[in-house]
């Protein structure tokens, strides 16, 4: 019986041990945590500082408290471009901490982003609430392919790359990347559910990011506000007679793949439509599709500047552009003129032998114009300025141009209306 006490109490004694133990190493967690964001904190106040302030800061003396309250106008200002620190402040909170006077604060700040602005203001005032704020480096993964997430992602501050492959390796390999930047957004599916990401997206430089997760979404019943939207893109679509034969299980995979987006009068969808990897439905409104004739481009255009400037100049036209030769461009305008598939070799032979054949020369069937100068314009440019002129150039394709003669114009070409397609 003794020795059944005697070993029961060492028993509990090596219990408790354990738990202290356990207990010390929960504690040692915690304060490692409370460090690190500490830190985090501190990092970010450190990039964020100007190195030349003119007022930085200043002090009172707190009679209450009988101590001195120092207050550092830059905490209030961020520096061109990143997220203000005081915002960062307000998103170290948990949302229910935040204060109504902080969300809009937020909210004020996010309007510069075109993702957010997308948003019904309601939507937008919940998102202000729950968003929490990120900054990675050049190459870090912030969504890996494949694997499942949570989170959606504003972009305030730099580019990311989107990429096919698992560790973003290829976006700084690839001449054309995929790019998303200030303004952009993406993960948005992971609002929705916690769904297998579609890509990878790398940072192709420091980039400042406010996140979403999706326990935040559904606790603060962010949810609902997602589902409405998603309804009201799903009725679109419904009503479209393109998608008339879909299944509505078929339309909602197409809903959850799309997002809103809103652009102002004047405001530029997409600088190369050709280039775009959306297809894109015009809910509301109308947008136009311009051609840009850029006259640098044009070879005709650069010999008449050519020529108008060498009257002014007096020196040799054809020094000054690399038109190709007569004999090539008519071996050129021979091969286009075959029409179906590109065989240029095969119909290079086939005229060579002709020729062969016929034995004649194509150089001396054409004439070029290039050196006919406008008579009329001529004694009139001369008298004016008889010295050589000097300016900016530019290097085009054909030769140099005068900076200044490098213009273009905008042609419209379509005007996409409401309940169509891009
Ligand atoms: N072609 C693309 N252009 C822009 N963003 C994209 C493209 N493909 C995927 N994405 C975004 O990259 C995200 C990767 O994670 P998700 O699949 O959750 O959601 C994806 C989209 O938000």
């Amino acid at each position: 019986m003794k020795r059944y006490t005697i070993s029961h109490a060492k028993l509990l004694k090596e219990e408790l041990g354990l738990y202290e133990l356990t207990v010390d190493i929960i504690m040692m967690i915690r304060v490692c945590k409370i460090f690190r964001e500490g830190l985090g904190g501190f990092r970010e106040f450190q990039i964020i500082a100007s190195a030349q302030r003119k007022h930085p800061t200043f002090s009172v003396w707190d009679k209450k408290k009988q101590s001195r309250i120092t207050f550092d106008t830059m905490d209030f200002v961020a520096e061109e471009g990143h997220f203000p620190p005081r915002a960062i402040k307000i998103m170290q909170k948990k949302p229910s901490w935040r204060t109504e006077h902080e969300i809009q604060a937020l909210w004020t700040i996010l309007q510069v982003l075109d993702s957010y602005r997308n948003y019904e203001e309601p939507m937008q005032l919940l998102l202000a609430k729950v968003m929490r704020f990120e900054r990675f480096g050049r190459r870090r993964v912030i969504v890996k392919k494949g694997v499942r997430g949570n989170s959606f992602y504003f972009i305030y501050l730099g580019t990311v790359a989107v990429t096919e492959d698992d560790d973003g390796s290829s976006a700084f390999l690839d001449p054309y990347p995929i790019l998303l930047r200030r303004g952009g957004c993406f993960g948005e599916m992971g609002l929705q559910s916690a769904s297998i990401r579609r890509t990878t997206v790398v940072c192709m430089e420091e980039t400042e990011f406010l996140v979403v997760d999706r326990e935040d979404v559904l606790a603060n019943k962010l949810d609902q506000e997602v589902q409405k939207e998603a309804q009201h893109r799903f009725e679109f679509f419904r009503k479209m007679d393109l998608f008339a034969l879909w299944s509505d299980e078929k339309l909602w995979q197409l809903v959850v793949l799309g997002k809103t987006e809103k652009f102002s009068y004047g405001q530029l969808i997409s600088k190369d439509i050709v280039k775009s990897s959306f297809i894109m439905f015009v809910c509301k409104g109308t947008c136009e599709v311009l051609r840009l004739l850029d006259l640098g481009e044009s070879p005709s255009y650069l010999k008449w500047v050519w020529q108008h400037l060498e009257l002014i100049d007096d020196r040799p036209l054809r020094r000054r552009f690399n038109e190709p030769s007569p004999r090539e461009r008519f071996k050129e305008f021979q091969i286009k003129s075959y029409p179906l598939q590109d065989f240029s070799y095969l119909k290079l032979l086939h005229l060579q032998k002709a020729w062969e054949q016929e034995g004649t020369s194509v150089s001396g069937t054409i004439k070029t114009s290039g050196n006919s100068l406008p008579k009329l314009l001529g004694p009139k440019i001369k008298s004016k300025l008889a010295h050589p002129i000097k300016c900016p150039m530019i290097n085009t394709k054909f030769g140099e141009l005068p900076k200044e003669a490098a213009v273009g114009a905008y042609m419209k070409i379509h005007t996409v209306e409401q309940g169509e397609i891009i």
